[in-house]
């Protein structure tokens, strides 16, 4: 197969394990720089553009969008799409993970457990929202942040409602979350890769610190998921629309709970971790599923 890898950087290690382990297995392997494909969208025939060339004959393409971009790499994405190219990942699920308030209403409606979450406009209604989701301690989240930052524990009440003041003044869309404490400073990466969570490893806040991101000083090391945790991730996938994601869980003492849905989760960490091929799975999986046409919005939704 001709597959097209949508990566802002060919040397960071996702990207390369991917062109690597599709290479081993006979493929040919394009990195497109996300920002420099250009499309032209106006005539029938849909089509990208790449340093003063058509991009023909791709078969699959796999979206590794990071956040900062998700705006156009989505519409490169879809144009993809557009032209029957198989995406690993449809722009139309990358872009509701994206917007953390939409995948998490998404997840609530088919009854996946979430730690319980509150959203509001107006410095008026912080008292509420606050007792909404059970009062102080209670996590503070920038709507934007990524690898820990702007995730904040407020510990008392006084501190939450000062908090979220400052950010509603800065005009920072926030959301407010039950913090599970019994987590203990850990979560779960599932790695899910069609309908199987392939990979799995646990991630422990350094001491003195709740946020388990790697980024934040955070520990990773390997873990036996339960039968429960693996439905869980499985039906978070599905439920963003997502082919491979990395579903990030808490355990809490009423099971496990979704913090996240990732779209381009990375790959060093758990292949480090795990010792397994993560990279040669996702190949084998377009290997078996990447058929023209076979999109199924075709950017569409
Ligand atoms: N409700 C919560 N209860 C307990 N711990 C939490 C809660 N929410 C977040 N955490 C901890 O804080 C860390 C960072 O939070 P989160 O994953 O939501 O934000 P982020 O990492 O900045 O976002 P992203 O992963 O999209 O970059 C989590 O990995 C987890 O360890
Ligand atoms: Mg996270
Ligand atoms: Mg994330």
């Amino acid at each position: 197969m001709k597959i097209a890898v949508l990566s802002r950087n060919p040397r960071l290690y996702s990207t390369r394990r991917l062109v690597e382990a599709g290479q081993q297995r006979g493929h040919e392997m394009v990195v497109i720089d996300t920002l420099r494909a250009y499309m032209n969208i106006a005539s029938h025939k849909p089509q990208i553009h790449y340093r003063g060339q058509a991009m023909e004959g791709f078969e699959a393409v796999i979206p590794r969008i990071g956040a900062s971009v998700t705006f156009y790499g989505c519409a490169v994405l879809r144009q993809f799409e557009m032209m029957g190219v198989y995406p690993l990942n449809e722009s139309v699920a990358i872009s509701r993970s994206r917007d953390k308030l939409r995948a998490l209403q998404l997840l609530s409606r088919k009854g996946i457990g979430l730690p319980v979450t509150g959203f509001a406009h107006s410095p008026d209604d912080i008292p509420d929202l606050i007792q909404m989701v059970g009062g102080a301690p209670l996590v503070i989240k920038v709507l934007e942040g990524t690898q820990g930052m702007g995730v904040v524990l407020a510990e008392t009440h006084k501190a939450a409602e000062s908090v979220i003041e400052a950010f509603l003044g800065l005009k920072q869309d926030i959301m407010v979350q039950e913090y599970i404490q019994e987590a203990g400073g850990a979560d779960i990466r599932c790695f899910v890769v069609g309908d199987k969570v392939i990979a799995a490893m646990k991630r422990q806040a350094k001491a003195g610190e709740f946020r388990s991101n790697l980024h934040r000083g955070g520990s990773a090391s390997l873990i036996k998921i339960t039968p429960e945790e693996r439905m869980t991730a499985v039906r978070a996938a599905r439920v963003m629309g997502l082919n491979v994601a990395g579903v990030d869980i808490l355990r809490s003492n009423h099971g496990p709970l979704v913090m996240e849905v990732n779209s381009s989760p990375g790959l060093e960490g758990i292949e480090t971790t795990t010792g397994k091929d993560v990279a040669g799975m996702i190949i084998q999986y377009l290997e078996k599923n990447a058929e023209p046409g076979q999109t199924r919005t075709k950017g569409r939704g």
